[in-house]
């Protein structure tokens, strides 16, 4: 059979009848309908369903409507207290029924989204052997890398579009998760599905499990993952080169997101692959695009403009170093000179400021500022810093709780009257300062976004609503528009306009805000898959032949077109 006669999945494929509508044609029948999560309609198979596919006698006799299901779900997840507990409900869900699962999760995203994402997804990963219940994904670990191509070739799904996979080597701010950040990757496919419009039997959530530092895990006997240390080096990187390599003889379409590789790893995949297979890297591009839009929109919120400021970014890893690579842009995007950017760009890590006279990793370097412009300063920490630059806007991307103080935020309001805080470290536990605390210190100057979500702050008779510049913002537009496009690479370009369309998003429907509320996600992600996908057709990089010569208002109607709803497709009976 050639790849094009596969159907959809290993279990059914997807026909449009001649009556024009989309159709299941079952490939297994009876009791495993109801255990396939992709095909399982529960007590929503119809009467002659469950009469020609072998299942009468097997369900509760009442026949339910998806919104029925979706209510009685509802009612239960509400009796939950705890937000593992709603977390395990959820996934136990989408592992039975995924589409009973993304109707209940588009219906109530914004309460939803904390649960399935950050910040309870990272607890998740911490927990996940304990809450280990079935199959889902990819899991390559040092055991089965040697037979790739036949792992693949178990996956069930025949057109995997998405794939999102991490090494687990910097979960969050929690570091080093071995096997649990499998979580991560499931957490950040669901969105893909709910905000990005990919059905969910294109998506593959992958584990490389390479071994974990930590002696805690490897000594614990209810630890799932593989027992040694992790692979570095050469081992290292063939092992990512036959992931990459079998994934690509079974899944020629695929777009690669890399999530939550520490530091240097994360820079050393996304360039060794990023024109290999059309990959990006979430932690560096997509914060980079998310926190770009939410600073353009919050300078022009305090009526200024991005050129006007100097910006602080604490932490230098994947996000920190993503985060100022944006920042650049946008301050070139306005003009400002390239000589001037080591003026208003300034990036510390654990040591303090990164100046060109340091020791630091390679991809640090692009980054560091000439020693001789911190001449008269007080000292490479956050607080000198601030001062010495005359920063008008803080990144917090530490992953160090806590960092942005009374102290600091003064510091800041010395510069300007309305800086931009925002400590966008996850998950909550991790976050440098609570939105709360910057605007009682700030007496409601401080114009505020958070990593985590955050409840609106009341303070001086104003709500200050709090945004969530994460990138849950950026990626799942940016995949589904790659996808959509076919494109041949993932370019930095495409990138940068998808956090332009987020910023125009939010100031048209929100012109008081920093970031859409997160029930908009999917309108967002229609915004940014549109000008990812304008922006690939601009580069040259967009093979789809459909869209070549479509207008703006087409090219959204295809994107709305393509976007896959929660619904139950009857199957063909014959
Ligand atoms: N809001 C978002 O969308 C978003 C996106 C990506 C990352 N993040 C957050 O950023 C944090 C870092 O993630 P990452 O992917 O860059 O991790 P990483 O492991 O690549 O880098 C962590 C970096 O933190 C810095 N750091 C550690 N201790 C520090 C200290 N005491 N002072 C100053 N800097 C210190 C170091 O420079 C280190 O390189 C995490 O908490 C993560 O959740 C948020
Ligand atoms: O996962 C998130 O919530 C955002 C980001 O990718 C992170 O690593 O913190
Ligand atoms: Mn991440």
């Amino acid at each position: 059979m050639s790849r094009r006669d596969l159907p959809l999945t290993d279990h059914y494929d997807v026909k449009r009848g001649e009556d024009g509508h989309r159709y299941i044609v079952p490939l297994i029948r009876g009791f495993n309908l109801t255990r396939i999560p992709l095909l399982n309609k529960g007590t929503a198979f119809t009467a002659e369903e469950r009469e020609v596919l072998g299942l009468d006698g097997l369900l509760a006799p009442q026949v339910d409507s998806l919104e029925v299901l979706v209510e009685r779900l509802y009612t239960e997840y509400s009796r939950l207290d705890e937000p593992m507990r709603r977390h395990t409900f959820l996934r136990n869900l989408q592992d039975r029924n995924e589409v009973q699962f993304y109707a209940l999760l588009s219906e109530h995203i914004e309460e939803m989204l904390p649960i399935v994402y950050t910040p309870t997804v990272g607890e998740a990963v911490k927990r996940f052997s304990q809450i280990y219940r079935y199959a889902r994904g990819l899991t390559l670990s040092t055991q089965t890398i040697s037979r790739a191509r036949q792992a693949l070739a178990n996956v069930p799904l025949n057109d995997v579009r998405i794939i999102v996979a991490t090494d687990s080597s910097a979960i969050l701010g929690i570091g080093d998760q071995g096997f649990g950040g499998m979580a991560i990757s499931i957490g950040k496919l669901s969105l893909y599905t709910v905000a990005g419009g990919v059905g969910p039997d294109k998506t593959l959530p992958v584990e490389l499990d390479v071994g974990t530092g930590r002696a805690d895990l490897r000594d614990d006997p209810h630890y799932l993952g593989v027992k040694h240390e992790r692979l570095s080096g050469e081992e290292y990187l063939k092992f990512m080169d036959t992931f990459v390599e079998a994934t690509l003889g079974r899944y020629p379409k695929a777009i690669i997101q890399w999530e939550d590789f520490s530091k240097d790893a994360a820079f050393t995949i996304l360039h060794r692959y990023r024109r290999v297979v059309p990959s990006f890297n979430d932690d560096i591009q997509g914060t980079g695009a998310v926190v770009l839009a939410g600073v353009l929109n919050a300078c022009r919120i305090k009526g200024e403009r991005l050129a006007d400021q100097v910006i602080v970014i604490h932490g230098a890893g994947a996000g920190g170093a993503g985060v100022a690579a944006a920042m650049r842009e946008g301050l070139r995007r306005e003009g400002v000179p390239d000589d001037e950017l080591p003026r208003r760009v300034f990036v510390l890590d654990s040591r303090g400021l990164l100046t060109d006279d340091r020791e630091m990793e390679d991809y640090k370097r692009p980054l560091a500022t000439p020693r001789a412009l911190t001449t008269g300063w007080a000292g490479p920490d956050l607080l000198n810093v601030i001062q010495g630059a005359k920063a008008t806007v803080l990144l917090g991307l530490s992953g160090v709780p806590g960092t942005f103080d009374e102290a600091v935020v003064r510091a800041a309001l010395a510069n300007t009257e309305r800086p931009l805080v925002f400590p966008l470290s996850n998950p909550t536990a991790h976050t440098e300062a609570l939105p709360d605390d910057l605007l009682r210190w700030s007496g409601g100057a401080a114009l505020v976004a958070t990593g985590s979500p955050f409840a609106d702050v009341e303070y001086g008779g104003q709500t200050h609503a709090i945004g969530q510049g994460n990138n849950a913002f950026i990626f799942p537009g940016l995949g589904f528009g790659a996808i959509l496009a076919r494109v041949r690479e993932v370019t930095d370009d495409m990138v940068t306009a998808a956090a332009y369309a987020l910023a125009a998003y939010t100031e048209r429907h929100h012109p008081g805000r920093i970031y859409p509320p997160v029930s908009e996600l999917s309108a967002a992600s229609i915004e940014v898959a549109v000008a990812v996908i304008w922006q690939a057709l601009q580069g040259g990089v967009a093979t789809e032949f459909e869209i070549r010569r479509m207008g703006d208002q087409e090219l959204r109607a295809f994107v709305e077109r393509k976007f896959w709803v929660p619904k139950h497709l009857p199957f063909r009976l014959e």
